[in-house]
């Protein structure tokens, strides 16, 4: 893994929480992204070398939309960068790790995104992202 690209916090509402955000960390939201495969609308903040991705669901068939009537706003996910997604795939699966997706899928922030499960990661969602070459 070559850094954490983001940490992923579930929110009712980008439009509350973009300027709450932006208060607290003294930075723009620089990049305001739906991903409709997910039903989710995103907000990015940079903190340095990693990044805060807030999630708004779009639709009550979203995983955020489950975790928000579950267990309210809050972290939702830890997104580490790698070099090369399908390789990393292979060797967690390997390691025993239960991986979402049998293929990358298109996320948000211009990346490759898959998911482990978290009942195999200690109860934390982890999330994978390969940058997609321009
Ligand atoms: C891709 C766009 C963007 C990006 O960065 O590019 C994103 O990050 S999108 C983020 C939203 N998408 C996802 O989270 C996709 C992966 N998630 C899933 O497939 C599900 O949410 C899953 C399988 C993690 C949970 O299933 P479900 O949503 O159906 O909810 P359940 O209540 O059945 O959960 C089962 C079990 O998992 C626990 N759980 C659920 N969500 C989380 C979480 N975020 N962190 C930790 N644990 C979680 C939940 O509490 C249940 O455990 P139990 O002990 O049975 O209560
Ligand atoms: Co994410």
């Amino acid at each position: 893994m070559l850094k954490v690209e983001h940490i992923g916090i579930a929110v009712q509402s980008l439009q509350v929480s973009i300027p709450l955000f932006e208060k607290l960390l003294n930075t723009s939201c620089y990049k305001q992204e739906t991903v409709a495969s997910e039903y989710v609308e995103t907000a990015f903040f940079r903190q340095g070398e990693t990044k805060i991705e807030l999630l708004e669901a779009t639709g009550g068939e979203s995983a955020i939309a489950r975790f928000l009537e579950k267990k309210g706003e809050g972290i939702h996910h830890i997104a580490f960068e790698v070099n090369d997604i399908r390789e990393e795939m292979a060797r967690l699966t390997a390691e025993g790790f239960t991986l979402l997706q049998a293929e990358p899928k298109l996320g948000a922030d211009n990346k490759l995104v898959c998911f482990l499960h978290p009942k195999g990661t200690n109860g934390v969602l982890v999330e994978l992202c390969q940058e997609i070459e321009k």
